[in-house]
C-alpha cells in the first residue's frame, strides 16, 4: 500500500464530506492508503496551485514526515496546477479524474472495456502532453499504483499526433466491436423480449442482485457474474435471458457502476457499454441503503443517467443491504423495494414486481375451443400459460393466464357458464 495525502477544497458544497470519504475509497481501490487528509475552506481554487500557499507548505512538511508519495486531489486540476504542486511539495500529484481512470484501467478485462478506458485516458492526457514532470517518482512502489504513469513513460516524448493517431485507431476498433454488439442486440430485440437493466452506484450490489435472480430462475452456475466488495468490480455489461416458471421471458443486464464526478470522457467512452440501459423497458436502481450517503448516491445516479440521455424510464428503486442497515425486509411500497440481494424471500419479491411491471394486465380466463378449431388450441398452448385443460363434448375447455392482446385474440372462445 502506497502512502498518500488526500486534499480538497471546501467551497460551501453540502456534500463535501461525502466527496472526501469517497476519495478515500477511491484511493484504497488503487492500492494506496491515506496517511493525512488536508482540507481547506476557499471560495475558489487558487489558479496557480489549486490550494493556498500555506496549505501547500503544510503538505510538503507532512510528506517529509510521513513518507507519502502522492498528493491526491478531490478535483480535476489544470496541467499547470499539477506541475506547480509537484514542484512545491516534491511529491507526485494525482487528481480525482486520473485516479478514477487508473482504477478503471486496472480493472478492465474485456477488449471492449480496455479500449474504452484507454480512449478516455488518452483524451485526458492530450491537453497535458507538454507537461514534463521533473520530480522523480520512486519507480518501484509507484509502478504498483500507477501502472500507466511510471517515471519511464512520462519521459517518453509522445507527441500530440501519435496520441491522436492512437485515439483514432482505437475508436475504429471500438466501432468494429460495437457493430458486433449491435448485431447481437438487434437479434435480441427481434426476439421481442422485454429487457430490464440493473444500474446504480458502484458497490451497491447490482451483480449480487443479478446472481440472486439468476439462481432463483436457473441452476446453471455458469451464468453467474463477478461480484466483489470493491469499487468498479464490473466494467462490462452482461446480459442474461431469464424465464419465469410460467414461461414468461425477459432479458436482464448488469452494468458498470457510477460514482460522483465520473470523468466526462469515461462516460462518453462507456456509452456503447451502457447501450443496454438506454434500450431497457425497466430499470432497477440498486442502492446501498446501509450507506449514510445513500441519498446523494441516488442523486448522482439519476444525474449520470440524464447525462447518458436516459430519461423517463420506468424505474424500481431497490434499497439493498437492508440486513446491514438493520431495516425490516423485504417490503414493497409502490416502486420502492427494501431488500437484501443475499436473501431468497427478497429476490422472490423483486421477481414478482418485475413480472407485474413487464407483463401487466395478465388475467386468468376460460376458453372453450371447438374441436374443429384445433389450430387455436395449438396457439393457446404455445403462447399462453395454460393452467388446465378439460375435454368436454363440445370442445376443449382451457383455463389459461393471458395478456390483454391474447384475451382479445381468443375472445370469441371465451367461456361463460
Ligand atoms: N450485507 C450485504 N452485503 C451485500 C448485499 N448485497 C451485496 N452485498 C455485498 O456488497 C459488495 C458489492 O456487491 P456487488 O454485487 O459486486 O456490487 P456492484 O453494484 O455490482 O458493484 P460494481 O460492479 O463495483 O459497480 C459485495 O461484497 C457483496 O457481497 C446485501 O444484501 N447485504
Ligand atoms: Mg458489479
Amino acid at each position: 500500500m502506497i502512502p498518500v495525502i488526500t486534499a480538497g477544497i471546501e467551497a460551501q458544497q453540502e456534500n463535501f464530506d461525502y466527496l472526501m470519504d469517497e476519495l478515500a475509497e477511491l484511493v484504497k481501490a488503487n492500492n494506496m492508503n491515506v496517511v493525512a487528509d488536508v482540507r481547506q475552506r476557499l471560495q475558489k481554487p487558487v489558479s496557480a496551485t489549486y490550494l493556498g500557499k500555506g496549505k501547500v507548505t503544510e503538505i510538503a512538511e507532512i510528506a517529509r514526515e510521513t513518507g507519502a508519495q502522492f498528493l491526491v486531489l478531490n478535483d480535476e486540476l489544470s496541467p499547470t496546477q499539477i506541475r506547480n504542486l509537484e514542484k512545491d511539495t516534491d511529491i507526485a500529484v494525482l487528481d480525482r479524474t486520473e485516479l478514477i481512470l487508473e482504477i478503471f484501467s486496472n480493472r478492465a478485462r474485456s477488449k471492449e472495456a480496455q479500449i474504452q478506458v484507454e480512449i478516455a485516458r488518452l483524451k485526458y492526457k492530450m491537453p497535458r502532453l507538454r507537461v514534463a514532470p521533473d520530480i522523480k517518482l520512486d519507480q518501484q512502489s509507484a509502478s504498483g499504483a500507477l501502472a500507466n504513469r511510471g517515471a519511464g513513460e512520462t519521459k517518453l516524448e509522445l507527441n500530440r499526433r501519435t496520441l491522436q493517431n492512437r485515439i483514432s485507431f482505437l475508436s475504429r476498433e471500438l466501432k468494429q466491436i460495437d457493430k458486433e454488439f449491435e448485431i447481437k442486440s438487434k437479434s435480441r430485440r427481434k426476439s421481442n423480449l422485454p429487457s430490464v437493466a440493473l444500474i446504480g452506484y458502484t458497490n451497491a450490489g447490482k451483480s449480487t442482485t443479478m446472481n440472486g435472480l439468476l439462481s432463483l430462475f436457473s441452476e446453471e452456475e455458469t451464468k453467474q457474474v463477478f461480484e466483489k466488495d470493491m469499487l468498479f468490480a464490473t466494467l462490462d455489461t452482461s446480459v442474461r435471458n431469464l424465464s419465469f416458471p410460467d414461461n414468461k421471458q425477459f432479458l436482464l443486464s448488469d452494468t458498470v457502476g457510477f460514482i460522483s464526478k465520473l470523468p466526462h470522457n469515461l462516460v462518453e467512452a462507456f456509452k456503447s457499454t451502457l447501450a443496454e440501459v438506454k434500450e431497457a423497458d425497466l430499470l432497477i436502481q440498486v442502492i446501498d441503503v446501509s450507506d449514510p450517503h445513500a441519498k446523494e448516491m441516488i442523486a448522482t445516479t439519476n444525474q449520470t443517467l440524464e447525462e447518458l440521455g436516459v430519461n423517463n424510464k420506468k424505474m424500481i428503486y431497490a434499497y439493498n443491504k437492508a440486513d446491514k442497515a438493520e431495516l425490516n425486509y423485504p417490503t414493497i411500497e409502490g416502486m420502492n423495494l427494501t431488500y437484501s440481494a443475499q436473501n431468497t424471500a427478497s429476490l422472490e419479491k423483486l421477481a414478482d414486481l418485475i413480472k407485474k411491471l413487464l407483463f401487466p394486465g395478465y388475467q386468468k380466463m376460460k376458453f372453450l375451443i371447438p374441436f374443429a378449431s384445433g389450430k387455436y388450441l395449438e396457439r393457446l398452448n404455445s403462447q399462453a400459460n395454460v393452467l388446465d385443460t378439460e375435454y368436454t363434448v363440445t370442445g376443449s375447455l382451457v383455463t389459461a393466464e393471458v395478456s390483454p392482446v391474447q384475451a382479445q385474440y381468443f375472445s370469441k372462445f371465451i367461456y361463460s357458464n
